[in-house]
């Protein structure tokens, strides 16, 4: 038995959509919701998996791009509604799915590939890492300490206005590891507009005009005294931005809890608050995976921080065109016949890549074959990033 996998044609993306649904345990959509979810999948970029003419296995991609160390911006096909038939389970649908899929990309041009994970376990065999984590956060009876630098106003913005989408490109991408919101990715806003979900969006303005945004939903949770805010998407420039929109949040009536569950590593807002212990840490988190889909081309993209130029081998089965050594050094990295001084697979290659761990780290772990001792601590000063890659966009 072969699985035979293709893109699917505008008709047939309906029962993929559904099979994907099926697979998350969900039922299918009425027309309504269909309605305002149609045109969320690009064209020709959403694949099936056939058992003969049988629809068992689907993945889409959108094209997107991913913000790198030193600020280069690269395509990247954001990958998402990955699913299989449950009486089709373990018998190579996906594997099939994700060889066309990164084939695709590669014939795109695109030099990555992200997802969002549903299990840890599933993408790494196929060169996927954890580039960017994120932390969950839950907030009860914060407030800023006196001192804290922000400034400006919030506004809240009326349901469906749909100002945020030209706001998150214009001040929501300076870090690494952000990535850009297509249109399809925006969907999720508008389906929830439609069917009158209450999702409240406020909008920070700075000394230079609109600078942040938060969006979240109100829960009930010990009758109407006590609500608690989930925050789904928290944009902000810069800290100044952020801690306005923090205050914002704590500052609100009738609310017991403020949830975020997705924020930078190195946000420090226990260290912001009156009383550090008003805000927990609920867990550091995978946010995006990434695989390097061309490697040369990433590698020579990111900067490099001053230290000894490194051989790294990269040992890529799967697309074996990445294979081979690359010198990599502050003035950048190409490919090399000389000997290598440590070697990586893919999946651990996109771990380091945006600088969310560290070289030495990973040696420790086992993740990093070590042939100079010398090299993990050397490779590190050249990855070094200022503050920790963080996507904040999930999808
Ligand atoms: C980006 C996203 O959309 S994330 C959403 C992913 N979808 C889901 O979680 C929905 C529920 N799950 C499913 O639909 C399916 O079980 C999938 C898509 C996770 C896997 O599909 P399958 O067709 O069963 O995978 P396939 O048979 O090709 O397995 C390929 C390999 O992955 C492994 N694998 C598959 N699923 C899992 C899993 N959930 N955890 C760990 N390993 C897994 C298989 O054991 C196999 O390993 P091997 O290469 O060492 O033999």
């Amino acid at each position: 038995m072969t699985v035979e996998v293709r893109p699917l044609a505008d008709g047939e993306v309906r029962a993929a959509h559904t099979l994907f649904r099926a697979s998350l345990h969900r039922g299918p959509m009425s027309d309504e919701q269909w309605e305002t979810f149609v045109d969320s999948f690009e064209p020709g970029r959403t694949h099936g998996a056939f058992d003969g003419d049988r629809l068992v296995g689907t993945a889409l991609a959108w094209s997107s791009d991913l913000r790198v160390p030193g600020g280069a911006v690269l395509p990247m096909a954001a990958v998402t509604r990955v699913g299989v038939r449950a009486d089709f389970r373990r018998r190579g649908a996906l594997r099939a799915l994700m060889g066309v899929q990164l084939a695709d990309v590669a014939r795109r041009g695109e030099v990555f590939a992200g997802l969002h994970a549903s299990e840890a376990g599933i993408y790494g065999r196929f060169g996927y890492g954890v580039a960017t984590r994120s932390q969950r956060m839950a907030a009860k009876g914060a407030r800023l300490r006196p001192g804290v630098p922000f400034g400006g106003s919030v506004r809240v913005v009326d349901a469906g206005d749909k100002v945020i989408f030209d706001l998150y490109a214009a001040v929501g991408r300076a870090g690494v590891g952000t990535i850009a919101r297509p249109a399809a990715m925006w969907k999720n806003y508008e389906r929830a507009w439609a069917i009158k979900e209450n999702l409240v969006t406020a909008v920070h303005t700075g000394p230079g005009g609109d600078d942040g945004f938060v969006t979240w939903r109100p829960v009930e949770s010990e009758g109407f005294e006590q609500h608690v805010l989930q925050v789904e998407d928290f944009v902000a420039a810069d800290a100044g931005a952020a801690y306005a929109l923090w205050d914002f949040l704590f500052s609100l009536d009738l609310v017991e809890r403020v949830r975020v569950w997705q924020r930078p590593v190195d946000e420090a807002l226990q260290a912001a608050v009156v009383d550090p212990r008003t805000v927990t840490v609920e867990g550091v988190e995978d946010d995006l995976w990434v695989r390097v889909v061309d490697v040369p081309a990433a590698l020579a993209a990111r900067a490099y921080r001053p230290g000894d130029p490194v051989v790294v081998e990269v040992l890529d089965p799967l697309l074996e065109a990445n294979s081979g050594r690359y010198v990599i050094g502050p003035g950048g990295a190409e490919r090399t016949g000389a000997e290598a001084a440590v070697a990586v697979d893919a999946e651990v290659l996109a771990m380091v890549y945006l600088g969310g761990w560290t070289w030495t780290a990973l040696a420790a772990a086992g993740r990093v074959q070590v042939r100079d001792p010398d090299a993990p601590a050397a490779l590190d000063r050249l990855f070094a990033v200022d503050r920790a890659p963080f996507t904040g966009t999930y999808y």
